[in-house]
């Protein structure tokens, strides 16, 4: 009997009102959190991610399929007696309650000490000590946010669904939070559901990441392995893989090698037809000098890397980004030019402004092969 959650061929069907077909928002989903992990479901608007956490919490009926906990299955168990507990993107605290009546509040069973003691432990875990006796209304987003993942963890669910948990805050608020939380649920020994439709959080907060297209589980692996392995074009997209070359563009830019079965990473079987392609992942190409017979080019430093050939290009654009400069250069592959982000490195941008031919290198390890 397998421990934590197991779902199995699980259907969420709405109906879509008068006229309409109905919509199918969960579509066969196969998924396994063993206990005291942390899954991320990852997907674009519309992917099927909340109706299946919601499915899971007992909030939305189920079509088909089974939800089990330890073996056991909860389709028919009302939300209330599933032992599952929930936050969503608002922490939907109420506001007529001070900090403690909030992290309280589902603490039943227990006398006045035994509950203050939970709720001041909580508080420390989350981060917050001392924040008992604060009203809701002076909280910042942020710390509003860890009183309600304190409420949700107080009384000790088996399984924590998290919906969004942290899409209403700041960037840099989100990426510090996101690191706590994934420590304080660690630290909890806490089973968890997390949906976002951001892959940052996805990869800091969970231990396996889950991709869903069109109500359906594309791929579910590591953080690593998924990166390394997309497994299809959609999936690579959706992670910001870009461009995905199709085998004769690889070959005719010289990255042919990159497509051979002993690649780490790469699944043999796939490579045995012509459908594969190799897809770039975001810093994947840096520009490494003018190209090369061009002005200023004296040959050196215009390799990718020390097996690859570097690839010429038009640099089209030139921005900022995460303090750095990146580059769209309209590459020269078969078929029509490829518009690709690269990194330019630092330097006044003389060397490489808008209208300049460059020599771009291929950092091997951050390309993945696609089957198409
Ligand atoms: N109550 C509902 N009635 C009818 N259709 C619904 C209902 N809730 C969701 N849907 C539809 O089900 C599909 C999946 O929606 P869902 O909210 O699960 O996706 P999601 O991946 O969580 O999206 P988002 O990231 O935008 O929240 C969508 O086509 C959506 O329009």
């Amino acid at each position: 009997m397998a421990d934590g959650l197991s779902i199995d061929g699980l259907r969420v069907v709405y109906s879509a009102g008068r006229g309409a077909g109905p919509v199918v928002a969960v579509d066969g989903v196969g998924l396994e959190i063993p206990s005291g992990r942390i899954t991320a479901l990852l997907g674009a608007s519309g992917s099927g991610k909340s109706s299946l956490l919601r499915a899971v919490a007992g909030l939305e009926p189920v079509a088909a399929g089974a939800i089990r906990w330890d073996g056991r299955d909860v389709v028919a168990t009302p939300v209330h007696k599933r032992g599952f507990g929930l936050m969503f993107q608002e922490g939907q605290l109420f506001p007529f309650r001070d900090v403690a009546g909030n992290v309280g509040y589902g603490l039943t069973g227990m006398t006045r000490a035994q509950r203050a003691r939970r709720v001041a432990e909580m508080l420390d875990l989350v981060g917050l000590p001392g924040y008992a006796a604060r009203p809701i209304t002076t909280l910042s987003g942020g710390q509003a946010q860890r009183v309600a993942l304190a409420r949700a963890l107080a009384p000790r669910p088996r399984l924590l669904l998290l919906d969004e948990p942290l899409s209403a805050l700041d960037r840099a608020l989100r990426e510090q939070l996101a690191g706590d939380l994934r420590a304080i649920l660690t630290e909890h020994g806490a089973t968890a559901l997390y949906v976002t439709h951001d892959q940052d959080e996805a990869m800091t907060v969970a231990d396996e990441v889950g991709v869903m297209e069109a109500g359906r589980l594309s791929r579910l692996a590591a953080p690593e392995a998924l990166w390394a392995d997309p497994g299809s074009a959609g999936v690579a997209a959706f992670l910001g893989f870009a461009p995905i070359l199709a085998r004769e563009q690889a070959e005719a830019l010289g990255w042919g090698s990159l497509l051979a079965g002993d690649r780490p990473g790469a699944r043999g079987s796939r490579l045995d037809g012509a459908g594969v392609g190799l897809a770039l992942a975001p810093g994947a190409l840096s520009i490494v000098g003018p190209q090369e017979g061009g002005p200023g080019a004296d040959g050196a430093g215009t390799r990718g890397s020390a097996e690859l050939p570097g690839a010429s290009g038009t640099v089209l654009a030139r921005r900022m980004r995460r303090g750095g400069i990146e580059v769209d250069v309209s590459l020269d592959v078969p078929g029509g030019p490829a518009v690709v982000a690269a990194g330019a490195g630092g330097g006044n941008g003389s060397a490489n402004g808008v209208g300049t031919r460059v020599r771009l290198g291929l950092d091997p390890s951050r390309t993945a092969i696609i089957e198409f």
